[in-house]
């Protein structure tokens, strides 16, 4: 089954049998706290290893009248019914005197109610049927689970990365089904075998006789299970234990009948399934039960977004020239290909919307503009997973294909929009094809970058389209926590702003400072520092935008909203590091230069320097200003520092880079040729061995 075919049967699953696994989650996290509350029910002690069932059995034959069984119950208690010399009924003996000791408290009410909740929702056989059904349901969500997982995760190697949280309840929902998926097997396969096991009758014991024949004065009492004492002369005393269940006679071996397989698996299917006796099983059942509750949220919270119908169907799309077409897995990319859609109609621009799987034979000449998402490890989202076998064939009657694609993908990810840039190499060689619109990216679904997009789209089509860009509901984060700007200074085009922090904080330089501009829900994200000496935040921001003039708005004094957004992958590595920024680029280096590192810095102009030089004293630090006369950028500084660079390197040594994405281009050129000139390995595998770290925009 294919990664589209598990995910329908994922959510359907969840649709039809969510409310039950709610209910068995709800009432399984309260019976898993039984086992702690119940502490004085185990009263019968501890059992001497080497007491004979014997001995126990002659103290029995002294104190009652008559016996008529002993049963262990999974507390170790021994339970014996018979007719005593004061009483008759069910009692607890101490296990080694042999005594009668005080019965257990009864079980508390809510338990009771739980567990009959639990096991049949108070309806008896149809209710346990139902609850059978919901195991079931409950394992192949399990393993659908799974193979969504592996896609995911881009195939078996990638299983055991870490998971990015980039949307609550979705990476939430695989990070917590992957930590807890053997116990969530588990409960499921112990739940449907017990739910089984009553129906079918299974576990009836085999009459082969066994080649072990326990002789009685043998046997152990912390082996026996139950016994079932002779009422008249000729019947046996019948004694369970372990390996199975042996009959006698007047002390004499009668007949042995070893105990099934299926009996061994209904006590261990019970055992597994509610902990009784265990309490760190009953941690895991109630850890676990915790964990279906939130799978369950979260999966219900999902669900509206993976059942809706999307885009226009084949037949719709014949007779149109302009066609977007969505590569979508988590359903995100289609919101920004609606409101498109939304604003060409507001232009009266005759469209079509429709997901990629859906796009079949077209003829004559076409535009269509492709937003595809990126999944697993680099790869095609589910609509889009049978594009490329098929893509020859979909275009084999087009006269011209006129196209445009645009990448939604993170840049948490490694293979940031891989998939975008192969399926624009695969359209670029489709016959008669042409690019009329640049190969761009969205990252982590940013309006700002999508609304960028369409602006050159407007002039490449000549276009008029506008954005609705609350349509695209980006929500402002409900935690929002309030930041007091202490101190700000600006200098041509640089503003520096020393912020108020927590001294107690956990916040690091190399996080990001997330703010919200007023009246706005999209955030814009800025490296901060942690000042060695005082532990203020500070911010560099170059003030172009809305977000950025807002922060030059502000004085000292005032407060402003915002978040901070932990980015351990741009921490500071151990052993020295060449730190390699350009523009507000350098903001997060100046809470972690010290004087064993070095600093390469490209600004505009010298007087840029002034704001930030209380960094740099007593550190090793090289800037370049490609405003001033010179007008050198910060990767020509680097190809003078060769011998440097492979130092840092041969040392185990770390390179970090912050700032402009086209810095970035010019700095991975240069270092690259300095790598192979050096027989160092190239910038990929130094990425992989987290001895390059790259923050740029
Ligand atoms: C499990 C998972 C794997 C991802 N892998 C990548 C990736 O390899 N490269 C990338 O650029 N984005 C990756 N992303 C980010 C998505 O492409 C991004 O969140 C996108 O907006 C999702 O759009 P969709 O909901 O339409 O599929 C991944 C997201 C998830 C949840």
């Amino acid at each position: 089954m294919k990664g589209k075919g598990w995910r329908k049967l994922h959510y359907l699953l969840a649709a039809v049998a969510g409310f039950f696994i709610l209910l068995a989650s709800g009432t399984g996290l309260i019976l898993s706290i039984e086992p702690f509350v119940l502490h004085q029910y185990a009263v019968s002690g501890e059992i001497d290893k080497n007491l004979k069932f014997n001995e126990l059995q002659n103290k029995l034959q002294e104190d009652f009248l008559e016996v008529f069984s002993l049963e262990k119950d999974s507390y170790g208690n021994i339970k014996i019914e018979g007719i005593g010399l004061e009483a008759d009924g069910t009692f607890f003996l101490s296990a080694n005197s042999g005594e009668i000791v005080e019965a257990p408290q009864p079980v508390a009410t809510v338990f009771n109610f739980s567990r009959d909740l639990h096991r049949s929702l108070f309806l008896k056989t149809p209710g346990r049927v139902l609850m059978g059904i919901t195991s079931f349901a409950m394992l192949f969500l399990a393993i659908s689970g799974i193979a969504l997982w592996l896609k995911r995760a881009g195939g078996v190697r990638g299983v055991l990365k870490s998971i990015p949280i980039i949307e609550f309840n979705r990476d939430r929902h695989a990070y917590w089904s992957r930590l807890f998926i053997l116990p969530i097997i588990f409960i499921a396969a112990s739940g449907l075998y017990l739910s089984i096991d009553r129906f079918a009758e299974l576990g009836k014991e085999s009459t082969t006789s066994s080649k072990t024949r326990p002789l009685l004065s043998d046997i152990k009492l912390k082996d026996v299970d139950a016994v079932v004492f002779p009422v008249m002369e000729e019947e046996p005393l019948i004694i369970e234990t372990k390996s199975g269940a042996a009959h006698y006679v007047n002390g004499e071996l009668l007949e042995f009948y070893p105990k099934a397989t299926s009996a061994n698996l209904r006590k261990w299917s019970f055992m597994v399934h509610t902990g009784e006796g265990s309490r760190p099983i009953a941690l895991i059942l109630g850890l676990s039960s915790l964990v279906l509750l939130f799978l369950t949220y979260s999966g219900f919270r999902m669900l509206p977004a993976a059942l809706k119908k999307r885009g226009n169907s084949q037949e719709d799309i014949e007779n149109k020239d302009l066609i977007i077409a969505v590569g979508s897995e988590t359903g995100h990319t289609w919101r920004f290909a609606e409101s498109l859609s939304k604003s060409l109609s507001a232009c009266d621009i005759d469209h079509a919307l429709i997901g990629m799987d859906q796009l079949k034979n077209c003829k004559g000449e076409k535009t269509i503009l492709f937003l595809v998402s990126t999944y697993g490890d680099g790869e095609a989202p589910g609509n889009a997973e049978d594009f490329e076998s098929k893509i020859q064939d979909i275009f084999a009657e087009a006269e011209r294909l006129n196209f445009g694609v645009l990448g939604f993908g993170s840049t948490d990810y490694p293979a940031y929009c891989a998939y975008a840039k192969e399926l624009r190499n695969q359209l670029l060689s489709i016959k008669n094809s042409r690019e009329v619109m640049p190969y761009e990216t969205v990252n982590n679904r940013s309006v700002s970058d999508f609304v960028e997009w369409v602006k050159g789209l407007n002039k490449s089509m000549n276009y008029q389209l506008k954005i609705d860009t609350a349509a695209l509901n980006p929500e402002r984060r409900k935690q929002l926590s309030s930041f007091e700007v202490l101190d700000k200074k600006e200098i041509t085009e640089l503003l520096f702003l020393r912020i108020d922090l927590d001294k107690s904080s956990y916040v690091r330089s190399g996080d990001l400072l997330a703010v919200y501009p007023p009246d706005e829900n999209i955030e814009r994200y800025y490296s901060i520092a942690i000042d060695p000496e005082t532990k203020d935040m500070i911010l560099l921001v170059k003030p172009t935008g809305l977000c950025s003039n807002y922060l030059a708005s502000l004085s000292a004094g005032d407060k402003f909203e915002a978040f901070v957004k932990r980015n351990p992958s741009f921490y500071k590595p151990e052993g020295s590091v060449l730190m390699i920024a350009n523009g507000t680029g350098i903001a997060p280096f100046l809470g972690m230069l010290t004087p064993s590192d070095s600093l390469f810095w490209g600004c505009k102009y010298r007087r840029q320097h002034d704001l930030i030089h209380s960094f740099f004293e007593n550190q090793n630090v090289n800037i370049t200003y490609s405003k001033e006369a010179s007008k050198a950028h910060v990767q020509d500084l680097l190809s003078e520092e060769k011998n440097m660079i492979e130092k840092v390197l041969k040392s185990n040594g770390s390179i970090m880079i912050c700032g402009s994405l086209s810095m970035l281009k010019g700095t991975t050129e240069v270092l690259n040729q300095i790598f192979t000139e050096s027989g160092l390995p190239d910038i990929r595998e130094l990425k992989k061995q987290g001895r390059i770290l790259i923050d740029c925009y």
